[in-house]
């Protein structure tokens, strides 16, 4: 466990963060700018001291300011990519993988260059390397260092959408792959939706609503972030079956409840993550019979939030243990009369998940 009770004064933000994180996986770190995102992980690291509090990693303390603890940040076995990758030019790759690294452990040195495609790399100069190239060998210097712990701040940013592109396989098989914790932080969504396990997300330096990425997601709390368009749940299910005449694949929710979506290359008992937008769910209160529609589902109905503004409403299903939302017009919902605990059957065209929301 990774566990932060710190307090700083930084101009005008008070930054004051009590959490409590799992050691594995990734943890996106999410928020608006300038809320002290950078500002946490430069304590973590111990770049940055904070005004009062503690943190331990693990069995370790790596500050605390009652018992006068502060380890100096080559002492936190903490590794850190920046947004730009913060070579050293004059080094090729291979003496920026192994700067100040005393441990030649060679088969991990084989293991890292591998994972992140770095091998052809390896007497090249920075100058010579792409954006996206540069940032791998920087998440590679830092693993090579063994850490206990991996910060990345905002890792992508920098980067052209082309780039973005590149990244992104070696940050999904590095979530997949390596057991050191990573604290990512990224503006988003998209990235946390294909690589975090957990989610916290930060506002005017305190943490807002932290927890596991689905349910953090279809918090309510997440609601003024995402768009009218980007509004959406993300649900863990299986893949079971691939279609034998179109090309769409069954995922499971549960053993009763399965999801047809766009074609997956997956082997069958994969867990995938599935992002269904909420403007794409539709409720009706009978069975429907003889529809388009692929997905029907029958769910309650959890909560209901009215967007009077737009005259939309908001309306929360549980579907077994996993939350749907549902954005309908208020017209709809009068309609229909909705209230909280009304079984109802939620509909999902089969066409509107796609390979961008399948993670
Ligand atoms: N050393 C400092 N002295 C004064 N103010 C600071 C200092 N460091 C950070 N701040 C302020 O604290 C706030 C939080 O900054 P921080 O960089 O942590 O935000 P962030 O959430 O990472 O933002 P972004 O997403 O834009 O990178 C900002 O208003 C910043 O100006």
């Amino acid at each position: 466990m990774l566990t932060i009770d710190v307090q700083k004064v930084l101009g005008s933000l008070e930054l004051d963060i009590k959490l409590d994180l799992p050691m594995q996986g990734i943890t996106a770190i999410f928020g608006r700018s300038g809320t002290g995102k950078t500002s946490l992980i430069n304590v973590l690291s111990g770049l940055s001291k904070p005004d009062k509090g503690s943190i331990q990693l693990g069995d370790r303390i790596l500050c605390d300011s009652a018992k006068g603890i502060f380890l100096p940040p080559e002492k936190r076995k903490i590794g850190y990519v920046f947004q730009d990758a913060r070579l050293f030019p004059h080094y090729t790759v291979a003496g920026n993988l192994t700067y100040g690294c005393c441990d030649k452990d060679q088969t991990h040195f084989d293991d890292v260059v591998r994972l992140l495609g770095i091998d052809s790399l390896l007497q090249r100069y920075p100058s010579s390397l792409s954006g996206g190239e540069k940032q791998r060998v920087a998440i590679g210097r830092a693993l090579l260092m063994k850490p206990d712990m991996l910060l990345m701040d905002e890792p992508l940013a920098s980067l052209d959408l082309p780039r973005k592109q590149e990244l992104m396989p070696y940050l999904e098989k590095l979530a997949k792959q390596v057991n050191t914790p990573i604290l990512y932080v990224t503006h988003s969504l998209d990235e946390i939706l294909r690589l975090a396990d957990f989610m916290v997300m930060i506002n005017k330096g305190q943490v807002v609503v932290a927890g596991n990425v689905n349910s953090v997601w279809g918090s309510p709390e997440m609601r003024p972030w995402l768009p009218a368009k980007e509004q959406s749940s993300l649900i863990s299910a299986r893949v079971n079956q691939t279609h034998p005449d179109y090309a769409l694949t069954q995922v499971m929710l549960s053993h009763d409840a399965c999801l047809w979506v766009s074609k997956l290359h997956r082997p069958r008992g994969e867990w995938v993550r599935v992002r269904i937008h909420s403007n794409d769910v539709s409720i009706t209160k009978a069975k429907p019979e003889q529809t388009s529609i692929r997905n029907i589902l029958m769910a309650r109905i959890d909560k209901i939030l009215s967007v009077n503004e737009e005259e939309k409403v908001a309306v929360r299903l549980r579907v077994g243990e996993a939350q749907l939302w549902a954005n309908l017009t208020l017209w709809a919902a009068d309609e229909l009369c909705l209230k909280v605990g009304d079984e109802v059957f939620a509909q999902i065209k089969g066409v509107s998940v796609t390979q961008d929301d399948l993670a």
